[in-house]
């Protein structure tokens, strides 16, 4: 057995735990406040987190043994990767295991949207037969704008292809021929904007992406477009989200991120014309069994100062 210590501070797959638990000492504190996080981390190794956790310079300040920090899953915004490279901590996450999971909740929600499930639903549970008014559309032969074309935007157009759907896509880093070989038209920013009747997001939240669907994208958009956010709160202006919804500009839009989780019951959140889930995008059994294994052998490889697979810096 080795000295490490390994603390996890937003749960993690048995597996992965047990993986883990073979190299070292292995502590689960899910649901560690802020302040606690700052008094016990300078114990520990290595730190993994999911998307709760805020991993601040202070963090690393205090985290004087610390070695890697690993993400279970895929976006890195709540690490401050600046702070990790001043203090010598490599980041690592797990960036294979949630795409199928993320791809599918966005067709769910897609479906959600356009044929006003919750809604129906809801209706039904209140005694209410809402059969006239529930009118929705299709997908099919419907255009939906992919704005990020990586793992998980790929998996959604294959996905959309089924339906019938046209795809475009904007990404700013991807060649041409990545989006073409799925079946996609690689278009501008603007011309995703006009031509989408479906706008799905899946591109991490940085500088450059922060409010990336402000107002001037809203005003460019199809009246009655509809918008699913599966990647990350901030990404979308949420002010300009509500008031694209109230002019009728944006028919729907699904939500699964928030630009501060959880929300609470704000204006947006309580929208009849929106749909929301609890950044549920990674979560199902499958997806996160995958991420625990994959972060755990990842750790132990940084830990070991073994090659690594997934490292983010
Ligand atoms: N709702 C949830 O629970 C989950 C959300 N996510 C989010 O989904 C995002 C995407 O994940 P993956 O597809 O695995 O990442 P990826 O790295 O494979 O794909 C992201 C794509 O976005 C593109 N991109 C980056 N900046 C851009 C910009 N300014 N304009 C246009 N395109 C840009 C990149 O070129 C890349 O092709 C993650 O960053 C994460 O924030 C990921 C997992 C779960
Ligand atoms: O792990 C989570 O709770 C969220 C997943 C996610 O957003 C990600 O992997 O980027």
């Amino acid at each position: 057995m080795t000295p490490w210590k390994i603390l996890i501070t937003d749960g993690l797959d048995a597996k992965g735990k047990a993986v883990l638990s073979e190299v070292g000492e292995v502590i689960d504190r899910n649901g560690i406040t802020a302040d606690e996080l700052l008094k016990e981390i300078g114990e520990y190794d290595a730190l993994i987190v999911r998307s709760r956790t805020k991993v601040t310079p202070a963090v690393f300040e205090a985290g004087v043994k610390l070695k890697v920090v690993g993400r279970a899953g895929i976006g890195v915004d709540n690490i401050d990767l600046n702070a990790a490279k001043a203090h010598g901590v490599r980041v690592v996450n797990s960036p294979l295991a949630t795409t199928i999971t993320v791809a599918e909740l966005t067709l769910g929600l897609m479906l959600a949207l356009v044929r006003e499930i919750p809604r129906a639903d809801s209706a039904m549970k209140a005694g209410k037969w809402l059969k006239k008014e529930l009118e929705g559309a299709e997908l099919y032969g419907k255009t939906l704008g992919i704005v990020g074309f990586g793992r998980i935007g790929s998996a959604v157009a294959d996905r959309a292809r089924a339906f019938g759907m046209r795809i475009i896509a904007y990404d700013r880093l991807k060649a041409a021929e990545a989006i073409t070989q799925r079946g996609g038209e690689p278009v501008s920013w603007e011309q995703l904007l006009e031509l989408s009747d479906v706008i799905t997001l899946h591109l991490p939240l940085t500088n450059e992406t922060k409010n990336m669907l402000d107002a001037n994208a809203f005003a460019r958009m199809k009246d009655g477009v509809y918008l699913v956010d599966a990647a990350r709160g901030g990404i979308v202006d949420e002010d300009a989200l509500l008031a694209a919804l109230e002019s009728g500009k944006v028919a729907g839009a699904a939500l699964d991120v928030f630009t501060t989780e959880p929300p609470g019951v704000t204006a947006l959140v309580s929208h009849p014309r929106v749909i929301c889930t609890p950044h549920i995008g990674a979560q199902t059994q499958e997806a996160q069994a995958r991420a625990g294994y994959d972060i755990a052998t990842e750790i132990i490889a940084a830990l070991k100062g073994e090659p690594l697979r997934w490292r983010v810096i």
